[in-house]
Parts: structure tokens; C-alpha cells; sequence
């Protein structure tokens, strides 16, 4: 994505995050205000935290470092604010970093993998408006063989973006159709090469055997394919996205995590567990459904919005 994100982001970033913050702000915040902060105050804030998705290890270490700001003073809502804020960020801050495909080998391959339904094909499509927009020439892969709707869906994506598209009839072999698309975007220059995958199949080995048989193939057109592996979770899961997390995560070489639906959940604090559990980091996220809804992601400003911090 563009790294200096379009006029009104933050603005759509801020919207899309007020079930989350106004879940905090209501149940953390509030029942700080005007009250000298003491241990009682500090525990309610570990539940509350625990509450709103954190998990456990991250609420525990944001109280502790809330408790070195402001134990023993009184703070007014400004201020509650403002320590959480810092809290959030250092916990997020450091799992932070940028996609960027179009400073890497050309063609530039993206895997997309995750669960039917957390948004992939949707995030594949808005990355591919948004580098065409940008003018890179653009292949975009229908590598979910077996099912027809997910195809057509990408295929409009594609056509909206300007991208060429390749795709097989249904339950053709996807790492067949993945080696011979590379081949063709080697042979006609395209910039980026964006591989959908399936996010379901008869069970969860046969899944992650064929997203390795996928990238086994890549490798043998360039052994530093694919590029980048991204992996699409949804927001409103809540705590299952962790369980999400651990099974591509282990098994599909995942690089980057992309955060969808953040607007649909009270719960967008659940980035923070997800974004410690994984070893690859956070590097977009979505807060609705238009292509500039998915934009990169910044640790601050996510943090500074999930309390209620406007500016
Ligand atoms: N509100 C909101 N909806 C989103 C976001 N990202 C994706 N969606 C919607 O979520 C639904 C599922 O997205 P898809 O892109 O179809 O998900 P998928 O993982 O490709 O799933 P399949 O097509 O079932 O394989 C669609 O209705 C999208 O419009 C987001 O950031 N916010």
C-alpha cells in the first residue's frame, strides 16, 4: 500500500475503530477519571483489558507500565488516556512493518492465505486497485480452484483493478496453475503477482499441504518465492483469530499478517495478542469495505484511536 495514505484516512481509521474504543473508553477509561490510582484501580484495569480481547500477557505488562506512570496521582481523562495510549504502542510498535511490492524482485509474488470468509479475496483486490492505481502492471491469481464464486468475485476485483487475471476450471491443481502465472509474469514483465489461495478443505492437512505445494513450485521459478506470504485474519473472531494465527502461521511461512473487518468488532484489541503470538508482523489492516479502507499499519495511531484519542 501506499505509504503516505490518501487524504481522510484517518479519519476512516478513527470511525472504523469507535465500537473499539468506545468499548474502552466506557469500561477502562471512565472508571479511572478523578480517583488517585491505586492497586484495586490497576486490577480492574488488567480485567477490563483482559476483557476487551488484549489477552492475558499484554494486559498484564500495559497495567504494569500504566502503574509507572500514574500510580498514586490522580489523572483526568486526558491523561488515562494518553498513558494507555503509550502502553498500546509499546506493545504494538515493534511488531510493525511495511509490505511494499514494488520495491522488491520483479515480478514481486504475494500469497494470500486464510480461512474462507476473513476477507482475503477482498484484500487481494484493493491491494491490486491500489498498485495499478500506482502503475505497476499487475497478475492477479484465482488460486481457490474449487470454488466458482470465489473466482468470479476475484475476477471482478481484477477487472476493476486493470489487472490481468488467470484462473482454471474448478478443482484444477492450484500449484499447476500458480508455476504456469508466474511463468507468464516473468515472460511479459508484470510488476506483481497476487495468488489467492482456498481457505478450505476436506481438513487442515490437506490444506496446508497444498499452500506448500504451491510455494514448493514457486521456488522452482525463484527460490526466494514467494515473496511475501500474507495472512488474512478477521478482527470480529475475536480470540479465534489467534487460533488462526498458530496453524498458517506454524506451517505456511507466513511474512506478514493483514488485520480485516477492525470496524465490525468492539474488540480490536485482539490485534495486540495476535500481533505478539505471531512471528511475522502486522503489516495492513481493514477497517471496511472500499478499496481505501485497507491501508498500512501504524502502531501509534492505532493505539492512540483504540483508547479514544482523536489526534
Ligand atoms: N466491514 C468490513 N468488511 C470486510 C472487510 N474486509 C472484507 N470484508 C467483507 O468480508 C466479506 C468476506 O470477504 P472475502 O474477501 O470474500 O473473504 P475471503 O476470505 O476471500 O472468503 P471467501 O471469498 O469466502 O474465500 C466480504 O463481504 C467483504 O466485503 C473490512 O475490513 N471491513
Amino acid at each position: 500500500m501506499n505509504d503516505t495514505p490518501k487524504k481522510g484516512w484517518f479519519q476512516r481509521l478513527s470511525q472504523g475503530l469507535s465500537r473499539s474504543s468506545k468499548q474502552m473508553t466506557e469500561q477502562v477509561v471512565s472508571s479511572f477519571v478523578k480517583e488517585p490510582l491505586d492497586e484495586a484501580a490497576l486490577e480492574r484495569l488488567e480485567e477490563h483489558l483482559i476483557e476487551s480481547d488484549l489477552g492475558p500477557a499484554a494486559a498484564a505488562r500495559i497495567t504494569e507500565r500504566f502503574r509507572a506512570l500514574r500510580f498514586g496521582k490522580t489523572s483526568d481523562e486526558r491523561e488515562i488516556k494518553e498513558a494507555l495510549a503509550e502502553a498500546v504502542t509499546a506493545e504494538l510498535a515493534p511488531r510493525q512493518a511495511v509490505f511494499d511490492p514494488l520495491s522488491g524482485p520483479k515480478p514481486y509474488v504475494v500469497l494470500f492465505v486464510g480461512v474462507n470468509g476473513s476477507g482475503k479475496t477482498t484484500t487481494l483486490g484493493k491491494i491490486a486497485a491500489d498498485l495499478t492505481g500506482r502503475g505497476a502492471r499487475v497478475m492477479v491469481v484465482a488460486g481457490d480452484t474449487f470454488r466458482a464464486a470465489a473466482r468470479d468475485q476475484l475476477r471482478i476485483w481484477s477487472e476493476r483493478a486493470g489487472a490481468d487475471f488467470e484462473s482454471r476450471r474448478d478443482g484444477a491443481d492450484p500449484a499447476g496453475l500458480a508455476f504456469d502465472a508466474f511463468t507468464r509474469a516473468r515472460n511479459e514483465g508484470h510488476d506483481v503477482v497476487l495468488i489467492d489461495t482456498a481457505g478450505r478443505l476436506q481438513n487442515k492437512q490437506a490444506l496446508m499441504d497444498e499452500l506448500l505445494k504451491i510455494v514448493r513450485v514457486l521456488k522452482k521459478i525463484d527460490p526466494d518465492a514467494p515473496h511475501e506470504t500474507l495472512l488474512v485474519l478477521d478482527a470480529t473472531v475475536g480470540r479465534n483469530a489467534l487460533a488462526q494465527e498458530q496453524i498458517f502461521g506454524r506451517t505456511a511461512y507466513v511474512s506478514g499478517i493483514v488485520m480485516t473487518k477492525l470496524d465490525g468488532t468492539a474488540r480490536g484489541g485482539v490485534l495486540v495478542p495476535v500481533a505478539q503470538a505471531s512471528d511475522a508482523p502486522i503489516k495492513l489492516i481493514g477497517v471496511g469495505e472500499g478499496i481505501e479502507d485497507l491501508q498500512p499499519f501504524d502502531a501509534r495511531a492505532f493505539s492512540r484511536l483504540l483508547v479514544g484519542l482523536e489526534d
